[in-house]
């Protein structure tokens, strides 16, 4: 066998057909596909092939890395008012994604109450930066994080206004998120500039409506409705949430606001209808212990939400 043929036989044996070689004189030129690798993932890849390519009568050897510039998407959600549980399905639907396998990252945008950092038991971790790049926070599940709770103190947070926010917040997207497919921004509740700037500039791929039973004036919902159609980004469909009460005692559903209002609503605005999570005390508990109940074994409710947004967004891709 000639040297390129050795060299590329055992190159090929380590990275195959991510690897092209080429032999000029004594040196080994190696052109490395690292497309999908993170940054753990291209280095001991390209040391491998470095020792692969070392083979007698092979004085250097030279690696490039290229990678195929891949689309991040960025799934947003929103609402038109606080304390809807925005947060809570953030967390839980990047989780239930990124179960699904897609590598998925978690953008806590919501200025006005970070939560993230506690609901991903991620609180007191400061992001470093490298490069001028904020690096992603990584948590127990499986999902990276970066939340404006993790750059300013919690009561300091309230400060942030227009465009001084949006300037912060895109640090946040434009962090150094590696080889993730998929951000689930938590955006500030609300349809203000700060949200219109956020969306103008990072256009989602789709966004995901969050209201509850009472929430369902349908005036807000509009309002969200407006602001990602003003920037052209189409809605994936409307989620309830503290839809009817699970009783912790029997486990029996009741609806003190009535039932079935979201699914009309949805309709009568013309988006679809993803489903409900029921307000129950152990979402909760669990949220505020840092334990989101998407990473348990038994979740029934995130994952299916899941399903059906990771449907459309294949559809779309
Ligand atoms: N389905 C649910 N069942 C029980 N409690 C819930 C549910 N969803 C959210 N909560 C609780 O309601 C509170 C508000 O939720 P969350 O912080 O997710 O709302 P938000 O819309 O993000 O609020 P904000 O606008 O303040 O950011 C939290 O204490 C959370 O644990």
């Amino acid at each position: 066998m000639s040297i390129i043929e050795t060299v590329k036989a055992a190159v090929a044996a380590v990275a195959g057909k991510r690897a092209n070689v080429r032999m000029e004189g004594t040196r080994a030129g190696v052109v490395l596909d690292t497309t999908g690798l993170d940054g753990a993932g291209r280095q001991a890849l390209e040391q491998e092939v470095k020792a692969a390519a070392m083979q007698p009568g092979v004085e250097d050897v030279r690696v490039v890395l290229t990678a195929e510039k891949r689309e991040r998407r960025i799934l947003a959600v929103a609402s038109g008012k606080g304390g809807v549980g925005k947060s809570t399905l953030s967390a839980n639907l990047a989780i239930a994604l990124a179960r699904r396998g897609t590598k998925t990252g978690l953008v806590d945008a919501d200025i006005y109450g970070p939560s993230q950092p506690r609901l991903m038991a991620a609180e007191g971790v400061k992001p470093v930066a490298q490069d001028g790049k904020l690096q992603p926070v990584p948590t127990r599940f499986g999902v990276s994080l970066l939340s404006m709770g993790q750059l300013v103190e919690p009561d300091k947070a309230i400060a942030w206004r227009g465009p001084m926010a949006a300037g912060a917040l895109s640090q946040l997207v434009d962090g150094d998120w590696g080889a993730t497919e998929l951000l689930v921004l938590d955006l500030p509740p609300g349809t203000g500039d700060v949200q219109l700037t956020m969306v103008q500039k990072h256009r989602p791929a789709g966004a995901v409506i969050v209201s509850t039973p009472q929430d369902l004036a349908l005036i807000d919902a509009r309002r969200a409705i407006d602001l990602f159609a003003k920037a052209g980004v189409p809605i994936i469909g409307l989620v309830e949430n503290m839809a009817g009460y699970c009783c912790p005692h029997c486990g029996s559903m009741s609806d003190p606001f009535g039932s079935g209002g979201a699914e009309a609503a949805a309709k009568e605005l013309g988006i679809p209808f993803l489903g409900r999570v029921p307000l129950t005390i152990a979402i909760r508990t669990a949220s505020d212990a840092g334990e989101p109940p998407a990473a348990g074994e038994g979740d029934s409710v995130f994952a299916p939400l899941a399903e059906r947004i990771a449907g459309w967004l294949d559809g779309q891709a």
